[in-house]
């Protein structure tokens, strides 16, 4: 496993950085261009290790996609264009890729393996497994089709009404991958609102979804067009940044072009209650909305982040506690349970690695409780494997004084392989 020195005790942060494509909006234009008929043009995709394996897997069942860097060409067969895969499909570290993959795949005539790396195999599949088996799918696997290696035997389906027992976008989105080939109306109840880019973009590829109140509601058997998909910045990153102006003295950073899609600025909500210097500047834009955030070092005081508020900044979580530990007071993060299913546990993996460096988090059943003000030391961390928690560190990192070895950087590559040459052009 490879280390890193991180650059530790930083004066000051200044620049521009235009982050790149948002994860959810990349995988999603993939798999939509190659469910719809005919040529689909991606622009700003991501060309993160997730979002490759989301083109690997549709590429081993018969689509054409040809990607350099953050370009994307798709050639769309429509729903019944899908062939059978001859080898497994490798999902890699993407649980947003295995997921809806399985919605798509509960609608295809045809059988399919699914695995990933080892923390894929950790995380639970029950709650695609469940609707999807109820809408007709054969889905099998360890521990009765709850984990990765997974079998799945597709063919016709029939509609369901679902009520989500987590709020999820991602089981959301298997449900309605799946619905659009049901006979009939399918409908996903959302217990609080969920990142809406699936809808979205059902939508933008001329199909039709209606939201009514918490139902979300899709007809059967759409046929899907092919389309021009722009994805914006995505703000799981900008957050990054947007955190490390935050708490770096003497700082002001430019993030352009970041996705200010309402269902997800948890974080900027959480930040100007914080006492942040944040201001954004939203920009005319023909898809999701977009803008310009700009953040400066501010005197910052402690909050409560729970509730609605939780899947609107469900992977900002991480970073949040970094910037609560600067923060005068404690904050209180809680109705975060689900951080236990990510890359890694991330209540456990957030307190365990700040611990390290000197700050004061407690992990608790639905979060973390952090008490603020605490100044940060060197020390030796590890990413765990996980994307966000290694560019958390890396953040950290600034305002640490003495020498901190971060193991396993590379894992920011699933998400944001320019963070640190993007961090280095800031300092
Ligand atoms: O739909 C998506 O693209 C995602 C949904 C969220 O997961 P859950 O649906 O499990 O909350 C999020 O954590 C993940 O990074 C991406
Ligand atoms: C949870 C995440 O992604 P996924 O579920 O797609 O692995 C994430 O990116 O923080």
């Amino acid at each position: 496993m490879n280390t890193k020195i991180l650059q530790t005790d930083i004066q000051s942060l200044r620049g521009e950085i235009a982050v790149p494509g948002d994860k959810s909006v990349s995988h999603r234009s993939i798999m939509f261009g190659a469910l719809a008929n005919g040529e689909t043009i991606v622009t700003n995709f991501l060309p993160g290790a997730d979002c490759l394996s989301t083109i690997a897997c549709f590429q081993k069942m018969g689509i054409t996609i040809e990607q350099t860097g953050k370009q994307v060409r798709v050639i769309g067969k429509g729903f019944k264009g899908l062939t059978e895969p001859s080898e497994v499909l490798d999902v890699g570290n993407s649980g947003t890729t295995i997921r809806l993959m399985m919605g798509i795949l509960a609608g295809q005539n045809f059988s399919a393996a699914l695995a990933g790396d080892h923390s894929i195999a950790k995380r639970t599949m029950k709650r695609v497994v469940e609707p999807l088996r109820e809408m007709g799918a054969a889905i099998d696997g360890r521990n009765n089709g709850e984990f990765t290696p997974l079998h799945i035997r597709g063919g016709s389906l029939k509609p369901i009404r679902y009520k989500l027992p987590v709020a999820s976008a991602q089981v959301k989105s298997a449900i309605l991958l799946a619905g659009l080939q049901a006979e009939g109306e399918t409908v996903v109840i959302e217990p609080e609102e969920t990142r809406d880019h699936t809808e979205r973009m059902i939508l933008q590829f001329g199909g039709q979804v209606i939201k009514e109140g918490q139902e979300i509601k899709v007809q059967g058997n759409q046929v899907l067009t092919g389309t021009e998909i722009y994805v914006p910045g995505d703000i799981s990153s900008a957050a990054f940044f947007m955190v490390a102006a935050a708490i770096t003295p003497n700082s002001e950073v430019v993030l352009k072009n970041v996705g200010l899609n309402p269902t997800r600025v948890g974080i900027i909500e959480v930040m100007q209650k914080m006492g942040a210097d944040i201001t954004v500047e939203e920009l005319p834009s023909k898809g999701e909305p977009i803008g310009t955030i700009t953040v400066r070092s501010s005197k910052l005081k402690g909050t409560t982040v729970s509730g609605e508020l939780i899947p609107r900044l469900i992977d900002e979580i991480p970073i949040i506690a970094l910037l609560a530990t600067q923060a005068e007071g404690t904050t209180v993060i809680q109705d975060a349970a689900e951080l236990k299913v990510k890359e890694t546990n991330r209540i456990d993996t957030v307190a365990h690695e700040l611990s390290i460096l000197g700050a004061d988090v407690k992990p608790t059943d639905d979060g973390l409780i952090i008490q603020g003000g605490t100044p940060l030391h060197g020390g030796e961390v590890t990413s765990h494997g996980d994307h966000r928690i290694g560019m958390m560190l890396a953040v950290a990192g600034l305002i640490a004084k003495g020498k901190i070895e971060l193991h396993d950087p590379a894992a920011i590559n699933v998400s944001y392989p320019e963070f640190f040459e993007h961090l280095g052009q800031l300092i």
